[in-house]
């Protein structure tokens, strides 16, 4: 199974079943669950800023792919009651197409720029004064026609979301006024996104069903939904009315997702660690050789949530298996062998 084909992989891109499930998508802040005090905050900057009739701060959502950075952008445009033009740093390849989009804003609207990372460096050094000033000087032309060009730009929010704060470069960050770090959800919130979209998709869920949703889901949304959609068919193909614990757990047991989370590519991930390298430490080039994905996917995919719930730890060495990670598997675990 490819990485994208991965069930509880939050992935990194928008994926097809976001854009199938936009009806999934919380459109204010009552809707989206969770993300308690930074909901707090942003409700009083948005209340201020709509008072004095400004633009909002620009605002950086950082966090883990799926924990709801691209919703939260749209439901701050949504509560602002302005519009939303939404793009990725890898789309915008040169100055003048960011100055296109720029052009396009109204005074108070939002630009949200998915992946900010990865926007080229003549591009963001462009965005600096368009934040900072609300103006951008390009050339235009080349050679001897070359001329610089000054435009002026309504104030405006620029929202960019990265699953990697640290790889943004200190002058933009320090451009964002407000600055979010998305946390992964709780059980308990995860059990009201599962019951939230279930009520959405018309089917009858049962507390201790979306308990079990919730327990498997990484503290993630997009893998709850994800999870959620699968089991529902399953209930269908069933002809089960109501989707209870049973159904739950005898569908996430046949999609070997296990009682904590973890797919058969954190497994293999782990058992890599401790069979090959006696649970480490381990580089994470060395890893990546060993069960076939590219380092990116290790560090940007598998491992966040293996890190969070501990079951693999990072020394300046290398990854090392925790005893959690063995007692998960069921290998028995000798001490002082790291
Ligand atoms: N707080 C929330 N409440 C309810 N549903 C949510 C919440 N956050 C996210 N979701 C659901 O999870 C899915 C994934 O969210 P979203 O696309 O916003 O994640 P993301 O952080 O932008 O991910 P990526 O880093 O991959 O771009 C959405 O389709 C949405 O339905
Ligand atoms: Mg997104």
């Amino acid at each position: 199974m490819s990485e994208h084909e991965r069930l509880v992989s939050a992935g990194l891109v928008e994926n097809e079943d976001d854009v199938r499930d936009l009806s999934l998508r919380p459109r204010t802040f009552k809707q989206y669950i969770g993300q308690k005090m930074l909901k707090k905050e942003l409700a009083v900057y948005i209340e201020a800023a709509k008072k004095r009739k400004e633009a909002l701060d620009h605002v950086l959502l950082y966090g883990p792919p799926g924990l709801g950075k691209t919703t939260l952008a749209m439901v701050i445009a949504n509560e602002l009651q302005v519009k939303i033009k939404t793009t990725s740093g890898p789309a915008i390849e040169r100055p003048g197409d960011l100055v296109a989009l720029l052009n396009e804003l109204e005074a108070g609207d939002v630009l949200f720029i998915d992946e900010i990372h990865r926007l080229p460096k003549i591009v963001e050094e462009i965005l600096y004064s368009a934040m900072e000033d609300f103006f951008v000087d390009i050339v235009i032309g080349q050679g001897p026609t070359a001329h610089p060009v000054h435009f002026t730009l309504p104030p405006f929010t620029l929202i960019g979301a990265t699953t990697r704060a640290g790889l943004l470069s200190a002058p933009l960050r320090d451009r964002f006024g407000i600055i979010a770090h998305m946390n992964y959800y709780s059980k308990k919130e995860l059990e009201r996104i599962v019951e939230r979209s279930a009520k959405i998709f018309k089917t009858t869920i049962t507390s201790e069903g979306a308990e079990k949703v919730a327990l498997r889901s990484r503290g993630t949304p997009r893998v709850a939904n994800r999870l959620f959609r699968r089991i529902r068919d399953f209930a269908e193909v069933a002809q089960k009315e109501v989707v209870d614990e049973k159904i739950v757990t005898s569908s996430l047991d046949m999609l070997r997702v296990d009682e904590c989370g973890l797919d058969e590519t954190d497994r293999k991930l782990l058992l890599t660690m401790i069979n090959l390298y006696d649970g480490g430490p381990v580089g994470v080039n060395t890893l990546a050789a060993n069960i076939g994905e590219d380092v990116e996917t290790i560090t940007d995919m598998i491992e966040p949530y293996l890190l969070q719930s501990g079951f693999i730890k990072r020394t300046p060495r290398g990854r090392i298996a925790t005893k959690t990670a063995y007692e998960h598997l069921g290998i028995s675990f000798t001490e002082n062998k790291n």
